[in-house]
């Protein structure tokens, strides 16, 4: 476990400290509702935290990881550890954006005090400013637990990817009225509890505004409305580094190309003898 928040570039002469930032800071977070829209992605390295911070308000390290780290199925198989090591990752690679920490599956849903423990080693452990949990209705009351004992509480309501066994896959929801009556009564039981922000993930478009409309806490949409109080997506999605993605997600760059493509140059390199050369390598005295 390390106590050390701050990354450590005394051995890196690449990467130099950047100028200090003041960190934001949850309340002001919360306090976004209705006016500059949050901007929110994903990070789960220090490198990547460094660059996305200057330009995020809140950096998160979703169970994303699972798939887009560790070639997992599902987030089902992400642990407590991998949440852990990844988050202080990201805090030690981050000055000025608020760090939040997806609870992973199994960690929090079997009672309020096991949440606790879990989101409380989190803290501990990452030094992040809060943790994110899936779910609605049911939730709520952990929520208020966690919330009143000062673990500020981001919760993700409509497509939870953690209930994919549940829904029957990644589809979007709230194409029925029923559906759409119980994602509404979801995120008000969550904001009612206490929770700092709001994700909306995966639901049809006029839900999330009206969520937008009726909850007190700002909302962040994922695949939700144009309305929300911010948006987030996965960074190697927006990157274009990962395969499979959702209609949601928008492609700034082609990094697997890129990739690929130098792979490709280094290799042909190699094998031609034209890599090293004399600049890449030392010269006897
Ligand atoms: N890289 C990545 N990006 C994500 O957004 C993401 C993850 N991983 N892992 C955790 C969850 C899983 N999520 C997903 C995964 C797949 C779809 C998807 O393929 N959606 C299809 C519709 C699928 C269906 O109708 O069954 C789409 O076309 O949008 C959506 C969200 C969102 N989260
Ligand atoms: C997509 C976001 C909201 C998330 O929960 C994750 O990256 O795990
Ligand atoms: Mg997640």
């Amino acid at each position: 476990m390390s106590t050390t928040f701050t990354l450590d570039t005394s051995t890196s002469r690449a990467h130099p400290t950047p100028a200090p930032m003041k960190r934001l800071t949850v309340p002001a977070i919360g306090q976004r509702k209705g006016g500059q829209p949050i901007v929110m992605l994903t990070a789960y390295t220090a490198r990547m935290a460094q660059l996305l911070d200057p330009h995020c308000d809140v950096l998160l390290v979703g169970d994303s990881l699972g798939q887009v780290i560790y070639g997992l199925p599902s987030t089902l198989q992400v642990t407590l550890d991998m949440m852990c090591a990844h988050g202080a990752a990201v805090v030690r690679g981050s000055y000025h954006s608020v760090v939040i920490i997806d609870m992973p599956f199994g960690s929090y849903e079997q009672s309020p005090e096991q949440a606790f423990a879990s989101a409380s080693r989190i803290m501990a452990e990452t030094g992040a400013a809060g943790v994110k949990l899936e779910g609605g209705e049911a939730m709520a009351p952990t929520v208020a637990f966690l919330a009143q004992r000062g673990i500020p509480v981001c919760g993700h309501v409509g497509l939870t990817p953690q209930a994919v066994n549940a829904l029957g896959g990644y589809g979007a929801r709230g194409r029925s009225a029923e559906e759409e009556a119980k994602i509404l009564r979801d995120a008000k039981a969550i904001s009612d509890a206490g929770a700092f922000l709001l994700v909306i993930e995966g639901v049809v478009e006029p839900i999330a505004a009206k969520i937008t409309r009726e909850v007190t806490c700002p909302t962040i949409g994922i695949g939700a409305s144009v309305e929300c109080d911010g948006q987030v997506l996965v960074i190697d999605d927006m990157l274009g580094m990962f395969e499979r993605t959702a209609r949601f997600v928008k492609r700034y760059d082609d990094l697997a190309g890129r990739i690929a493509s130098a792979a490709e140059s280094y290799a042909a390199e190699v094998r031609s003898r034209a890599f090293p050369t004399a600049a890449e390598t030392y010269a006897p005295k």
